[in-house]
């Protein structure tokens, strides 16, 4: 690690943007966190804490908040950008060229249709001079707010820029590993919302341990089949941004999608689980999207079809199961062939 930290802008004033920003200026790293809401904003600086999506944090006294965009990026280097998917494109569009040449980093969990775009295809369309990454890995805002031992990934083909988000996050409390999948990675955070709402549901309905981690292993093989699919490598999927956020996603009630399908498996419609919340849950969006996309590209995914049936078709959640259940018993792992035309590096030797 540097001694000297560059500047970095976090956008976003919501759980995550507020944990990532609390956690860079813990670290030293003179850090702006901007926000489009001046209430909430004038709140945060007067009692040091983001009581609507982070309550019980205290703010570092060294982060500075803002709701002024072109004085949060004047200075910055690197841009974390926490804006849900939704809105993501909309807010790069406001603010135009003030981006170029910055390092920006997406830790958005989502996916844009139409397109099938990923955030950073999206920063790479709206800001074509700009050095991207993402992050991305088993990382609930509260328990990275709190302190709590984590790892996360960066990835990107730029390995300076990568290391320069290992330099300004890692800390005593974080571990920052590298990547060279950015597809696979933002894939992974992406698609395991969906199967977080079908943990949910299924602990709700007070499903077996035997189950749950059938569910969790077969989310797996699915979204790996997917990735593999669209050009991923499978290997992503072993590690943190993958099977890693699977298992924390798929098993924490601290978890919004794992909420919003706990709620589901209680009898809520979807609009009530929804509200209930309060905040963004990715995997409903992603379930709508993906199963199309699996449609078009005729890749099998049994999991995401029987969730859009049930939340989406109104089918009864029986007549799922059992098709489920019934389907034809297939490989446990199928990507032999492809370990078997990939040897290993040197370094993975
Ligand atoms: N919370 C987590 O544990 C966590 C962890 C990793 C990644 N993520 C990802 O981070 C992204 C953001 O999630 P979050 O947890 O911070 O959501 P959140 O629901 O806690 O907050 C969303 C924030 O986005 C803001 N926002 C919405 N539309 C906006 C717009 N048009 N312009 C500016 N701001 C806007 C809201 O005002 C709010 O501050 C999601 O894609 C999520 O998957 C979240
Ligand atoms: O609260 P969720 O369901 O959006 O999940 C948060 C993070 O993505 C967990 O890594």
């Amino acid at each position: 690690m540097t001694d000297h930290k560059v500047p970095v802008t976090v956008l976003g004033g919501g759980s995550f943007g507020t944990t990532l920003a609390n956690l860079l200026a813990s670290n030293s790293v003179p850090t702006t966190l901007w926000l489009r809401n001046e209430e909430q904003a004038s709140e945060m600086r007067e009692q040091r804490e983001n009581t609507r999506y982070l309550p019980g944090i205290k703010l570092d006294p060294q982060l500075t908040v803002t709701t002024d965009m072109a004085s949060a990026l004047s200075a910055a280097e690197l841009v974390f950008l926490a804006i849900p998917s939704g809105a993501f494109r909309s807010v790069l569009q406001q603010i135009g060229p003030g981006l170029a040449g910055k390092g920006l980093i997406s830790t958005t969990k989502g996916i844009e249709q139409p397109g099938f775009l990923m955030m950073s295809q999206i920063v790479e369309q709206e800001v074509p001079e700009a050095r991207v990454a993402v992050l991305s890995g088993p990382n609930l805002a509260r328990e990275m707010a709190a302190g709590a031992l984590t790892a996360t990934v960066v990835a990107s083909d730029d390995e300076a820029l990568s290391a320069q988000v290992q330099d300004v996050l890692g800390c005593q409390s974080l571990r920052v590993y590298a990547s060279q999948d950015r597809y696979g990675v933002e894939l992974g955070g992406a698609l395991k919302n969906v199967y977080a709402i079908i943990s949910g549901m299924a602990a709700a309905m007070g499903v077996g341990e035997n189950t749950k981690s059938m569910l969790i292993t077969r989310a797996l093989a699915e979204m790996t089949r997917f990735a593999v699919h669209m050009g991923a490598n499978p290997l992503t999927f072993l590690g943190l941004a993958g099977v890693g956020d699977l298992i924390v996603t798929c098993t924490s009630p601290m978890s919004r999608n794992y909420q919003v399908g706990h709620a589901l498996g209680k009898g809520l419609t979807l609009e009530e689980s929804i509200a209930r919340l309060g905040q963004v849950a990715e995997g409903v969006n992603t379930l709508k999207v993906l199963r199309q996309k699996s449609l078009e590209e005729g890749v099998y995914m049994p999991l995401v079809a029987g969730l859009h049936a049930i939340i989406f078709e109104q089918q009864p959640l029986a007549d799922v199961i059992g098709r489920l259940m019934s389907a034809e018993q297939k490989h446990d792992v199928e990507f032999s062939a492809f370990m078997a035309s990939t040897p290993l590096t040197k370094e993975q030797k």
